[in-house]
């Protein structure tokens, strides 16, 4: 099969767990959780490439407060449904020593990716390093971390749209859908 049969193949038998307009009335309830703790911090905001892309891009403009923004990129899924080894892709460009930082991830899974930026941050010497995730995952499990604002619980099953890929493919979709167990 063509990889653009495949994409389709995935959606076509994936269910769809959360509509469009469930995602947005999300973003705008996170996005005022935001703006009452740190609006007047004029925090640092990192989005964590590449999965945040969207999450971020529809929560900025609800922010209506200064922010600095900046982006860093870690990985440990690839095209894969299960996670690996973390591995940096890049450094946030911008210092964070003295800074308030949030930082912006698509989804809480089972939480290595965010726990371990969080770590790294305050070691480079961020004042302090706040999380917000569009989803958090209901895994079963203890996590390392818990984010301090989050949009979506999701059941423990393979998600994707908003940013978040199935073998590569749909962050483009506005709505959440899960691959069938
Ligand atoms: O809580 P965890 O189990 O650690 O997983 C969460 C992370 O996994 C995804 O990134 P991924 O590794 O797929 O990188 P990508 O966004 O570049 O595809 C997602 O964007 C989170 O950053
Ligand atoms: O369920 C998921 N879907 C997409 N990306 C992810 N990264 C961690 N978990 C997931």
């Amino acid at each position: 099969m063509s990889r653009l049969a495949d994409a389709q193949a995935l959606l076509d038998g994936a269910d769809l767990i959360c509509s469009a307009a469930e995602v947005d009335a999300a973003v705008d309830r996170v996005a005022r959780e935001i703006t009452v703790a740190l609006g007047d911090s004029y925090p640092l905001l990192l989005s964590v490439m590449g999965g945040a892309v969207v999450f971020t891009g529809n929560l900025l403009p609800k922010l209506a407060f200064p922010i600095d923004f900046d982006y860093l990129h870690v990985t440990r899924y690839g095209d894969d449904t299960a996670g690996g080894t973390l591995r940096w892709i890049s450094e946030p460009r911008t210092p964070v020593v003295g800074r308030t930082v949030l930082v912006i991830d698509d989804i809480l899974d089972e939480g290595i990716t965010l726990a371990a930026i969080r770590e790294h941050l305050l070691a480079k010497g961020a004042a302090r390093c706040l999380t917000a995730v569009f989803s958090d995952k209901r895994i079963g499990r203890p996590k390392p971390i818990r984010a301090d604002f989050t949009g979506l619980e999701l059941p423990d099953r393979y998600v994707f749209g908003y940013g978040m890929d199935v073998r590569g493919a749909w962050r483009n979709l506005p709505a959440i859908y899960a691959l069938k167990d």
